[in-house]
This record gives structure tokens, C-alpha cells and sequence, in this order.
């Protein structure tokens, strides 16, 4: 960590981002004796361009200070550079899954404090076709909802942002009948309104969702609710259970890749049906998602 490059969004973190960075720069400076530089993103994709052309500019670290959005826009970006630069990021959106695997406190001011004390881990990153996502892909309504919802209201309401918009999804679930297929090309036919794929142990701001993900495992983790309704959507929330293993409401799986799709009886009757990549809306399916073991150095704290 010689020459860091510090990318804020400064409309995150309650509209402190900008000031928090001052104060990352400034502790970055004294502890390790870094040249540091703030570049602020003006509007979506800064980021990314900022990320892909650090090496050329010779930083060889990129810390990024956002939500979900920022941080896998940098993570796109520095995997556009030759040499990849060290990652590092300060979690200031809401649900914040990579930060709270990582152990980074949810309070910024803590988190700037925990950067005193830091290792460098081998992280695993995952690719949806061919652009990198860091926490999750979530296909179902009540994705496709949320990811409408406005960064305005995450920052006035938190996480309370995504009930308004997801409650009335909730109420008009469809089940969609999709096929998964994994590494070993074996296909599973399955029935679901909600389907989350996640690299780590923490979905959608759940820590123990997959209890056994590592960040570092070489695996994409797969849960999918069984059914269609509301009530098999409570039924599977409700139900107990440790979610290592298939149950009467969860589908659950690991891969090192998943192929998703329409069952191809249904091509004919079903829309277009969309992902929500780490918040953000992503690419229609059928989609192939991957994992890239340990392709990342990231900061971690001790
Ligand atoms: N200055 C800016 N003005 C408008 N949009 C921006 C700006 N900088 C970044 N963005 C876009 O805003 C999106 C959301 O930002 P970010 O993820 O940092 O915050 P958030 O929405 O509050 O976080 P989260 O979704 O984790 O709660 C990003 O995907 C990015 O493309």
C-alpha cells in the first residue's frame, strides 16, 4: 500500500462519503507512509473507469468508499488493468454482505479506525456472464422490485427502503420454472419465486444465510425457495434448520458454476425475466454465473 487511489460516491454513507475519505486518507497516510489521492464519482460508471485505470496510473491499491453499487463497479474496473491492484473498500450502503464477511464494522467511524490493523486475504470473485458481482444474484419479483428501489430513500430509511418496495412485490409472486445446471453438468428442473446465488456466507445482509461459505472456498452458493406463493415464501423463512442441505421449502446448492435458465417447455409463456446483480438490475437469463478462486487480494482487517 504505497500509492493508494481512494473512489468515493459521495451521495453514500448519508452524504459523509466524501468526508470519511479525507479521514481514510489521512489514517492510510500516517499508518503506512502512503501517497493517497481522492477522485469523487460524479455519476454512475466513475468508478469502474476510475478502478480500470489505476495501474496505468500508477496506484497499486484501490479503496473504495460506497454501497453495494460502488463497490462492484471497482471491483469491474480493476479487473480491466494488466497488473490487478490490492482492493480495499469502506462499506457505507445498506446491507453492506462483503463488509460484514470481511469483518469491517457497519459504523463508518469504527471502520476508518479498523484500516490501523489490516491483512491481505486471497478473496474469491464471482462472474455472471462476463462482468464480476460481488455479494449476490438474485432472480425472483421481489428482486426485481428492490432493485428499483431509490438510493435517496436507502439513505433516509435504510434497509426499511426495500420493504416499501418489496411488500407489494411480495403479494404478486410468481413461481418461475427454471433448470439449474452445475459443475458437473448435471440439470435440475426447478419451481421457485426466489432464487439467490451468492459467493459468501452473508445474503442480503443475513450473516449465517450459507453457514459453511468461505469467501475463499472456490464455490457459488445456491439457495431457491420451493413453490410459488406468499405462504411458501413465509414457510421457507419460518422454517428451521441450518440451510446446508436441502429441505421441504429450500433448494440448496454449491458449485464452482451454475447455468440458469427457462425450462424450455416454458419458453413460450414466460417474459423476459431480469437479475438483480448486487442491488443493480443485471442481465436477462438464461445467465451463466462462475467463480474465480482467490483472484482478488483484499484488505481485510485483523
Ligand atoms: N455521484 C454520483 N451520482 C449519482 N450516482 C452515482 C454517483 N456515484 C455513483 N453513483 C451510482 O450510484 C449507485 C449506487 O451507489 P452506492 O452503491 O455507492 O450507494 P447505495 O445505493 O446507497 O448503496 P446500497 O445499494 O449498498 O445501499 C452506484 O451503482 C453508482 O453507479
Amino acid at each position: 500500500m504505497n500509492n493508494i487511489l481512494l473512489i468515493a460516491n459521495p451521495g453514500s454513507g448519508r452524504g459523509l462519503a466524501e468526508d470519511y475519505a479525507i479521514r481514510l486518507g489521512r489514517l492510510l497516510r500516517r499508518a503506512y507512509q502512503a501517497k493517497v489521492q481522492i477522485y469523487l464519482t460524479e455519476k454512475a460508471g466513475d468508478a469502474y473507469h476510475f478502478a480500470a485505470k489505476a495501474h496505468e496510473n500508477q496506484f497499486d491499491t484501490v479503496i473504495c468508499l460506497g454501497g453495494d453499487g460502488t463497490v462492484n463497479e471497482t471491483v469491474n474496473g480493476i479487473f480491466e488493468n494488466d497488473e490487478l491492484p490490492t482492493f480495499g473498500f469502506l462499506p457505507l450502503g445498506t446491507v453492506n454482505d462483503y463488509g460484514r464477511v470481511l469483518g469491517f464494522s457497519m459504523d463508518p467511524e469504527e471502520a476508518i479506525q479498523q484500516f490501523k490493523h489490516v491483512e491481505i486475504i486471497q478473496s474469491d470473485i464471482a462472474q455472471i456472464n462476463d462482468q464480476k458481482f460481488i455479494n449476490v444474484v438474485a432472480i425472483g419479483t421481489i428482486s426485481e422490485s428492490v432493485m428499483k428501489t431509490d438510493s435517496q430513500d436507502k439513505n433516509r430509511l435504510g434497509v426499511l427502503a426495500y420493504l416499501k418496495d418489496g411488500i407489494p412485490a411480495f403479494f404478486q409472486q410468481k413461481g418461475l420454472p427454471l433448470t439449474i445446471t452445475n459443475d458437473e453438468g448435471l440439470p435440475k428442473d426447478i419451481f421457485s419465486s426466489l432464487i439467490l446465488i451468492g459467493s459468501t456466507n452473508s445474503i442480503a445482509g443475513i450473516e449465517d444465510m450459507v453457514p459453511n461459505a468461505r469467501y475463499d472456498d472456490g464455490l457459488l452458493h445456491l439457495i431457491a425457495v420451493k413453490g410459488d406463493t406468499p405462504l411458501d415464501m413465509i414457510r421457507a423463512a419460518l422454517a428451521g434448520g441450518d440451510r446446508t442441505a436441502e429441505s421441504d421449502s429450500l433448494y440448496i446448492a454449491s458449485s464452482a458454476s451454475f447455468n440458469i435458465e427457462v425450462q424450455k417447455a416454458y419458453l413460450s409463456e414466460i417474459d423476459e425475466v431480469l437479475t438483480n446483480v448486487d442491488g443493480d438490475e443485471g442481465p436477462a437469463l438464461p445467465i451463466q454465473l462462475k467463480i474465480l478462486p482467490q483472484a482478488l487480494n483484499v484488505i481485510k482487517p485483523k
